[in-house]
């Protein structure tokens, strides 16, 4: 009896934890962010050549998913003191003190250390090493280096967001290749465009935090050329699929499509007057942006399926 009195004492305070519910752990994974990234992973491993058992399709786009989530994690406990200064990011479970940092730190570490094991164990192991080299990019590159130091912080990081398709096509086939690579590049061009959109209208809060971020750095003219060139980069690069023969007509179109408005989105935030300050053109870009990469991986699906279907 004694024991279960002193049991009871120890409430999770004293035991230096956090009374964090399960919400909060979830938000630590950036489930919002990272169902786009999943997504795009669900695309690279459904349109490899080749077949793959369910069980193990549904086994590694759950590691990616809790790989992905684990880095969000990571790079939350790194950047709690910028996160806490900015008014996006204030809220979140550790700068609001529901989580403790060594909490998030155990969490990630935990989650990454189990997806890696498991889709190494259980799919392959060039896929594990793709996930690790990305969790290990997104927070040391990105995170603890890139970010707070240099204004291509997220051209150069932007490649950890973008190697998510490249796992899962490595899920099926065991190897890398030139269409896993285009997969890469579509998001990797995307990337700057998709982030600086929201640096324009977010800048206040990036100066505040110290991050060196293009509008801060290099100004708001040139952010907006910056976007704008790399949108016809990334334009330019959605229709390869098409031309390197690995997605069929109606891909061909929509990207197409999809790619022209990009532009346009692009070419409006280009010629946002300097004295416009509310930004409207950045957002709706950004706001695009999501719906921009979102179709283009559906249409891959979709027409993949079609020439499936035909064939
Ligand atoms: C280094 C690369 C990237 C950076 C710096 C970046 C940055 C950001 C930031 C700061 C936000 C606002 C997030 C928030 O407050 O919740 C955001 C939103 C978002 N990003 Fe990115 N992003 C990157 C790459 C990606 C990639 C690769 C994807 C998906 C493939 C993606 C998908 C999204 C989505 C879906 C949202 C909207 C989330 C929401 O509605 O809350 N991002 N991004
Ligand atoms: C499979 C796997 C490991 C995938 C990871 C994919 C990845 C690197 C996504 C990056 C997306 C992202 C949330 C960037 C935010 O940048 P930020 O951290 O500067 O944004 P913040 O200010 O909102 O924290």
């Amino acid at each position: 009896m004694a024991i279960t009195g002193e049991h009871e004492a120890l409430n999770a305070g004293e035991i230096g934890l956090s009374e964090a519910g399960p919400g909060d752990y979830f938000a630590l994974l950036k489930p919002r962010v990272m169902s786009l990234v999943v997504f795009t992973a669900l695309v690279g491993l459904l349109i490899a050549p080749g077949d793959v058992h369910p069980f193990i399709g549904a086994v590694a786009i759950l590691c990616i998913a809790v790989g992905a989530g684990a880095s969000g994690a990571l790079n939350m406990w790194f950047d709690a003191d910028i996160d806490a200064v900015m008014s996006r990011t204030a809220s979140r479970p550790i700068p609001s003190g529901r989580i403790l940092p060594g909490e998030a730190l155990t969490f990630g570490l935990v989650l990454s250390a189990f997806s890696i094991f498991t889709l190494g164990l259980l799919v392959n192991w060039l896929s594990a090493g793709l996930l690790a080299f990305t969790i290990f990019f997104y927070v040391a590159i990105y995170t603890m280096w890139l970010k707070r130091s240099t204004p291509q912080n997220i051209v150069i990081g932007g490649a950890a967001g973008a190697l998510p398709p490249m796992i899962g096509w490595a899920c099926v086939t065991g190897t890398v290749s030139w269409e896993s690579f285009v997969l890469f590049l579509m998001i990797f061009l995307w990337t700057p465009p998709h982030f600086w959109a929201l640096a324009l209208f977010k800048q206040g809060d990036y100066g505040k935090a110290g991050v060196p971020m293009m509008p801060n750095v290099a100004g708001v003219e040139s952010t907006k050329r910056q976007v704008f060139i790399y949108a016809i980069a990334t334009a330019l690069v959605g229709v390869l699929p098409y031309w390197m023969g690995f997605a069929g007509l109606v891909y061909g179109v929509l990207a197409m499509g999809l790619g022209l408005g990009f532009v346009w989105y692009a070419f409006r935030v280009l010629r946002m007057p300097p004295e416009d300050t509310s930004m409207k053109a950045a957002k709706s870009m950004f706001g695009f942006s999501l719906i921009y990469l979102f179709g283009l991986f559906a249409t891959l699906l979709v027409d993949g399926f079609i020439v499936s279907i035909g064939a």
